[in-house]
């Protein structure tokens, strides 16, 4: 259902070269990562082989790179000519934790610096990019990151996610007609946020208040971007967004007002125990929801 509503409006997006995103934003347990990510860490355990259960379980980044990987081989058999079309897909993960981006790919665990440039924009040195030519080769990206992830938060003894991921895929298709080449790069980018609730700072201490601290800032941040944009939307007036007060908004600075087809999730509780992050929550989401973003088709040449 989810799939049918979001992923494939944006995969299709995505394959006409627009950018797009999609966040998964919601309290602590509402299965943000299971939406995302789906249930299974490992690549044995999504059975890919196996088509009745595998597909049941998978996420929706998994789901969303099977439908583009469909959806290009049926563009390639559509031409015929040679050379016909080239699809270039390429997959990063990365994770801001403390208001540090550790890359999901690597063994290494140092941050990583954010720049922005004119031409390129926004973007993280040094943050590995891997090119997948199959469904399968992405899935394994998904598993190395994913249990990075996990053990990176057992390590600070936690079932939940401390930290906002973000796995993005960019896709770079070119075309031949008649003696022009047409080249289009569109960038996917699919967020699973730290749980929303408001971390506790009282009784807090070391590591755990400094993450606390951490998650309050970037989720406030994201919070006054959309509000901004928001009032920007009703009144017709400049407001300063502000992009660059925490590295989660700054880094998705396009997916948040600019030029991206953006989708949020709100993940909530079926429990009474948990109304007010369940209203806090659908707030949040009736306030996204009047952003207005302007996508266009990234065209290269
Ligand atoms: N629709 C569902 N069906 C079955 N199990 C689910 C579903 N959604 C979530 N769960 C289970 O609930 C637990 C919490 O889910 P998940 O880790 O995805 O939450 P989360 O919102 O990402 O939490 P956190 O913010 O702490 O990372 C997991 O064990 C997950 O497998």
């Amino acid at each position: 259902m989810v799939f049918q509503t979001v992923g494939i409006p944006i995969a299709t997006s995505v394959l006409k070269g627009y950018n797009g995103t999609i966040f998964a934003y919601g309290q602590t347990g509402t299965g943000k990562t299971y939406t995302m990510q789906g249930p299974f860490y490992s690549i044995e355990e999504y059975n890919i082989n196996d088509d009745s259960y595998s597909k049941k379980y998978m996420g929706l980044i998994p789901r969303i790179i099977s439908y583009i990987f469909e959806q290009i081989s049926k563009k390639k058999e559509q031409y015929q000519k040679i050379p016909p079309i080239e699809y270039i897909c390429q997959a990063s993960y990365y994770e801001i934790y403390n208001e540090q981006i550790f890359d999901l790919l690597t063994d290494s665990t140092d941050p990583l610096n954010i720049h922005e440039d004119i031409k390129k924009g926004v973007f993280i040195d040094r943050l590995t990019t891997k090119n997948i030519n199959t469904p399968e080769e992405a899935y394994k990206i998904l598993e190395i990151g994913a249990w990075k992830r996990s053990t990176a938060s057992t390590r600070m003894n936690t079932q939940s996610s401390r930290s906002h991921s973000v796995f993005t895929l960019t896709l770079q298709n070119k075309i031949e007609e008649d003696g022009i080449t047409q080249i289009q790069e569109s960038k996917l980018n699919l967020v699973d946020l730290a749980g929303s609730e408001r971390q506790k700072l009282t009784g807090t201490t070391g590591q755990r208040l400094l993450e606390a601290r951490n998650i309050n800032k970037s989720l406030s941040a994201l919070g006054q971007v959309i509000q901004s944009l928001v009032d920007i939307n009703n009144n017709k007036k400049k407001v300063h967004v502000g992009y660059r007060n925490s590295k989660l908004t700054f880094l998705l600075k396009d997916s948040l007002g600019g030029n991206s087809k953006t989708f949020l999730i709100a993940n909530i509780s079926p429990s009474a125990f948990s109304l007010a992050e369940t209203l806090s929550t659908l707030r949040f989401a009736q306030c996204a929801k009047q952003v207005s973003n302007k996508a266009v088709v990234n065209q290269v040449i």
